[in-house]
């Protein structure tokens, strides 16, 4: 795809048996790939051998380029500028510590040991700087939480996804199946050990002990794991996410935090690496958030060595891929004191998945488990026996964030997608970015993306002072609220974007297909982890029950 071409060149190939055109400067030979073409063969033969970015852009959005381009491009018109060389060693980051803000007096929230009283410094802008688009220390704006080594992730991580994952979004998604070999790399760039909610994250047991590339193990925190999320999440695919993260995410933390050292020794490293993979099963067909009434029974066998498990569990996200479960049990009596937490391994045997087809995630293998005298050593007990509600409400927060992260950017992806588009639409002779009451529809979006988005930042911050058990107690409210704010405001955004991209958004693929995709996904997030319902009465609950113990006066 080297040659240089003047646009005379490319006028003479311009018949059905030897068709090329100029889409922003660089050529493309069509001739084959005209009977593919789904916007039929006729409309590529009226633009042959000419200039045709605008009609290009017109239908068309930037995957479509990126998938087609090693297989359709010969080369550039002559008059593009040449690419940059790179320089032979790229120009060394200094890096800034992270700022920490200083409690307000009469805060409970422990103070910041390391005196870091650094002013915050806007980074350097990154993406393509729509206004809310992105996060606004993306676009320069000032931040206490993010300093040059998430920078350096973001930047890490975009480049991946965009190369290795958009294009093929859709595709996968369609085939309800995301290959093995990004999961592995996932394992492979450390991703996997930065989203265990362990700081610092276990570089040595990644594969090469290499750990991720842009961020020493001691630098990691939070707020690089929610870069990470978010990040990918730009996918704008649920099922994408659930598929690489969504068991792992809430599978894998209670085994390493609550598990046996033995066990969490001899299966940690191949989960890590990516070659295993680990789910978490709470979710019954009569026990969803509800979980102090779950019936999946574990019994101790008579010599006391093995627990025998029989039950369902359902809506488990990835089972049907899994090695690992970690699945919640009735080892004791009714309600939350009855409860444990067990490793329960495939090879022990009597463990069934099937697949359910369900509205979204469609790529994230959504599972239905039975479980039939299936024998579990003790030692896979996770956590104490009949102490497993703990591990479980531990394990709540950080699945809760996980949620309320990818909610947000699908809200912003919505958004963009929208404003994007909304510039090149024309109805009744203007933009629809020209009409106010588009502008308005944008206007309400922003506004709740935002307002959510800086609560997650403080949230996340307050967790990072805090650890799992004082975030347990204290933030299980404000998390609790925050995804009910969350799924609301991407129920919205997905609802708004849909109207402005009009039938795009109902015929599945091309320029409306993760708007359309991502309307499919809302209620695989407005339901599991906590109903919306559920969520806001619990804000309430929780939080009086915190500040009571604060000294609350009424
Ligand atoms: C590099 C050249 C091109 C490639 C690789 C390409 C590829 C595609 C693909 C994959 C689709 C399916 C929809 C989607 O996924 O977005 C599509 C649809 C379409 N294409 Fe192209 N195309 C090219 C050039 C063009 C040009 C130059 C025109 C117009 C002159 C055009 C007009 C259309 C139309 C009208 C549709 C249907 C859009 C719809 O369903 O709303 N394409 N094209």
């Amino acid at each position: 795809m080297s040659g240089r071409f003047s646009t005379a060149d490319v006028a003479s190939h311009n018949k059905a048996d030897n068709l090329w055109i100029i889409v922003d400067e660089d050529v493309y030979d069509l001739t084959k790939f005209q009977e593919e073409h789904p916007g039929g063969k006729k409309i590529l033969q009226r633009v042959a051998g000419k200039d045709a970015s605008k009609q290009f852009w017109k239908y068309h959005n930037e995957s479509i380029l990126k998938k087609f381009q090693k297989q359709l491009q010969v080369g550039s018109l002559d008059s593009k500028a040449a690419p940059p060389t790179p320089p032979a060693t790229p120009p060394a980051k200094k890096e800034k510590e992270l700022v920490k803000p200083s409690a307000e007096p009469g805060v409970v929230a422990p103070q910041p040991t390391a005196a870091v009283e650094e002013e915050a410094e806007a980074l350097d802008p990154f993406g393509d700087l729509v206004p809310y688009a992105d996060p606004s220390w993306y676009q320069s704006y000032h931040s206490p939480y993010f300093n040059e080594t998430h920078a350096a992730l973001r930047e890490e991580v975009r480049e991946w996804v965009e190369e290795e994952i958009m294009p093929n979004v859709t595709e996968w998604e369609e085939a309800k199946k995301v290959p093995d070999k990004i999961f592995k790399q996932m394992g492979e760039r450390g991703y996997l050990a930065g989203l265990l909610g362990i700081h610092p994250y276990p570089a040595h047991l990644t594969p090469n002990g290499a750990g991720v590339k842009s961020v020493p193990p001691e630098k990691w925190d939070l707020f690089h794991e929610m870069l990470l999320t978010d990040e990918l999440s730009r996918s704008g695919s649920g099922g994408l996410v659930w598929n690489l993260i969504g068991g792992f995410g809430i599978g894998c933390p209670p085994l390493v935090k609550f598990g046996k050292k033995e066990v969490v020794q001899r299966v940690l490293p191949e989960i890590l690496s990516g070659d295993k993979r680990i789910c978490l099963a709470i979710t019954e067909p009569d026990a969803g958030s509800d979980v102090a009434n779950l019936t999946c029974e574990a019994k101790l066998s008579e010599d006391g060595k093995h627990y025998i498990v029989n039950g369902e569990k359902k809506w488990i996200t990835n089972g049907i891929w899994c090695e690992y479960f970690t699945v919640a049990v009735r080892t004791g009596g009714e309600g939350m004191n009855g409860v444990s937490v067990l490793l329960i391994e495939r090879s022990m045997g009597g463990v069934s998945t099937r697949r359910m087809d369900c509205q979204g995630v469609w790529s994230s293998g959504t599972t239905y488990i039975t479980f039939e005298d299936v024998n579990v050593p003790v030692e896979n007990l996770i956590g104490k026996e009949n102490q497993g509600f703990k591990v479980v409400m531990t394990n709540f927060n950080h699945e809760r964030i996980g949620i309320i992260i990818q909610c947000l950017r699908f809200s912003r992806v919505c958004y963009e997608e929208s404003m994007k588009y909304a510039h090149k639409r024309k109805t009744f002779g203007k933009r629809l970015i020209d009409h106010p009451v588009i502008r308005l529809k944008l206007a309400h979006m922003a506004r709740q993306i935002e307002a959510s988005y800086n609560w997650l930042e403080n949230l996340i911050y307050q967790c990072q002072r805090m650890g799992d058990m004082e975030a347990m107690l204290k933030l299980g409210g404000a998390i609790a609220s925050l995804k009910a704010q969350s799924t609301t405001t991407f129920e919205f955004c997905a609802r708004e974007a849909s109207q402005i991209f009009g039938g795009l958004s109902y015929s599945r693929g091309g320029q409306g297909a993760k708007v359309e995709r991502l309307y499919r996904d809302v209620r695989a997030y407005a339901i599991p982890g906590g109903s919306e319902e559920i969520m806001l009465d619990l804000s309430i609950r929780q939080a009086l029950r915190v500040h009571k113990a604060l000294g609350m006066k009424l």
